[in-house]
């Protein structure tokens, strides 16, 4: 498990092994592991032309003491001082006895146009609000030069915490953190200005359950995946409901009968106007013409894809005492004290224009927090939230850790491929999984699919669907 933490969380870890160590050390740890992500980038240090952008604290400090190792090693190293009289005062020296030296950011134009290599030491985890404005022109200059960015511990102008970019940011090509993610380099849009990330350990230990979020990988996955025993039957993997599709949308009803058909539970009863599709395309639906109250036992329901107005379908599976799924046409259809008066697990899993309308606010305001907004949502209803996107987030209502999707691909955004999640999710939801980890599950499954399906060409989300057996088998090896 990637685990992410708060500023508050990194400060208080870095005090106790501050009182450890000797004054400094941290910094050069952090600077040595920066140099050398650096060096790897450049392929060759020697004779390449280096700026660093230098802020007033210990951001700008890293940054100066990497600049002093890659001086050393011939390095043209050029220092942009945003607060001259403020800069880490032994990382200055450090640099200039190695060779390097100084401009002031009016004189800053050439060398910028000229780099190699821009190292972003404006702000870390101290940054507070959006870029002053000396800062962000240079931001803005960085960003038409060709040189490759590195971002010291985060990208200056991020919101470490949520993940927001509320104006000027770096954008960098790679990140280099320390001790600890932190939540701006897992949750967009942040996480998409720090490019590709490296990790240096500094001897950080921040406490086991202080995770502000979880990233599920391979093997938590496989440790979650509901594989049958030797006396499993088809009744005892679970059995999911599937009430979806319309006489307009036959199609939403099939993807989510293919999703769920591949998350491990051992059948999948539909319930809707699109039997004759569904059983064209998988005969061995169990098919039922009554409403989902009157069509046998199920041990989870997802209720909602292309399901047009049927608002009796989603009251009667709400009544249910068993785990629900509530998507598309289900979210807005389904009332908020029914969800909030349940018993059972509830999971919803709105993209970010459903979580907007939900909550009553503009769909880009969530799209800029991803993180308050899916949390926002989930303590309204009550109910566990997976907002999708980009990186897909599963919320539980009583707080906790957030759950963030690694593994999406943009090529997932294919109509239906939604529909083949909810499926998907809610197979897992019957096979007994939590409503956390059936969402974080089935968003990690979806996301490989969607890459092992696309490979760089588009796909349909029937695609997605037909790829999940092979990404059962990737991750359990
Ligand atoms: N955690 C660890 O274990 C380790 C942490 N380490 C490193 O320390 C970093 C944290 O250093 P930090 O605490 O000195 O804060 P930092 O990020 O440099 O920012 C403060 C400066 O920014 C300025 N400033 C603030 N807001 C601004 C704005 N909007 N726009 C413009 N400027 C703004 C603010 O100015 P002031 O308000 O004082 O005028 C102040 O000077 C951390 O990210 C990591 O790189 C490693 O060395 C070793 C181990
Ligand atoms: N930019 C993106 N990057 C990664 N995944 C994405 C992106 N955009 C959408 N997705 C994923 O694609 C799926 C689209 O679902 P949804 O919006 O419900 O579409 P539909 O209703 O057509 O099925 C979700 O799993 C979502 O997380
Ligand atoms: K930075």
């Amino acid at each position: 498990m990637r685990t992410a933490y708060s500023v508050e969380t990194v400060r208080s870890a870095e005090r106790a092994l501050m009182a450890l160590l000797p004054e400094g050390a941290l910094m050069q740890r952090a600077a040595a592991g920066l140099a050398a992500a650096c060096a790897d980038l450049l392929g060759r240090v020697y004779g390449r032309r280096v700026v660093l952008l230098v802020g007033s604290g210990d951001n700008g400090g890293d940054a100066l003491y990497a600049g002093a190792r890659l001086a050393r090693r011939g390095a043209g190293v050029t220092a942009v001082l945003l607060a001259p009289g403020r800069a880490h005062a032994e990382g200055l020296a450090a640099l200039l006895r190695a060779g390097g030296r100084t401009v002031t950011p009016g004189d800053a134009g050439p060398a910028i146009r000229r780099a190699d290599l821009v190292l972003d030491g404006i702000v870390g985890i101290g940054g507070k609000g959006g870029l002053r404005e000396d800062a962000a022109a240079l931001v803005e200059r960085v960003a038409a030069t060709r040189a490759a960015v590195v971002a010291v511990d985060l990208p200056s102008g991020v919101e470490a915490d949520t993940g927001e970019v509320r104006g000027a940011a770096v954008r960098a090509d790679l990140t280099v953190t320390f001790g600890a993610h932190k939540p701006a380099l897992l949750v967009d849009p942040a996480r998409e200005y720090a490019g590709s990330v490296r990790f240096v350990g500094i001897g950080l230990e921040p406490p086991a359950d202080g995770a502000v979020l979880e990233a599920l990988q391979h093997g938590d996955v496989a440790a979650l995946l509901p594989v049958p025993g030797a006396e499993s039957d088809k009744y005892r993997r679970g059995v999911v409901g599937v009430a979806a599709g319309s006489a307009r949308y036959p199609g939403a009803a099939v993807l989510a009968v293919a999703g769920a058909l591949r998350g491990g539970a051992g059948a999948v009863r539909y319930v809707g106007p699109a039997g004759p599709a569904v059983l064209a395309r998988f005969p061995e639906t169990l098919v039922s013409d009554r409403g989902p109250r009157e069509a046998g036992r199920v041990q989870a329901w997802v209720v909602g894809p292309g399901a047009g107005d049927d608002a009796a379908a989603v009251t009667e599976v709400l009544a249910a005492d068993v785990p629900v799924l509530l998507d598309a046409d289900g979210l807005r259809l389904a009332d908020r004290d029914a969800v909030r008066a349940r018993t059972a697990p509830t999971l919803m899993t709105p993209h970010a224009g459903e979580a907007a309308a939900l909550l009553g606010v503009a769909r880009e305001e969530v799209e800029a927090a991803r993180l308050a907004h899916a949390r926002e949502l989930a303590a309204r209803y009550r109910a566990t939230v997976l907002l999708k996107g980009s990186t897909t987030l599963v919320a539980d209502p009583d707080g906790g850790p957030v759950r963030v999707n690694p593994t999406g691909t943009p090529w997932l955004a294919t109509a239906g491929s939604g529909d083949v999640l909810s499926g998907l999710a809610g197979s897992l939801l019957a096979a007994g999984l939590t409503a956390r980890d059936a969402g974080s599950v089935a968003a990690y499954l979806h996301g490989l699919a969607g890459r092992f399906a696309s490979d760089g060409a588009p796909v349909g989300a029937h695609d997605v669907a037909d790829a999940l057996p092979e990404v059962w088998r990737d991750v359990r090896g």
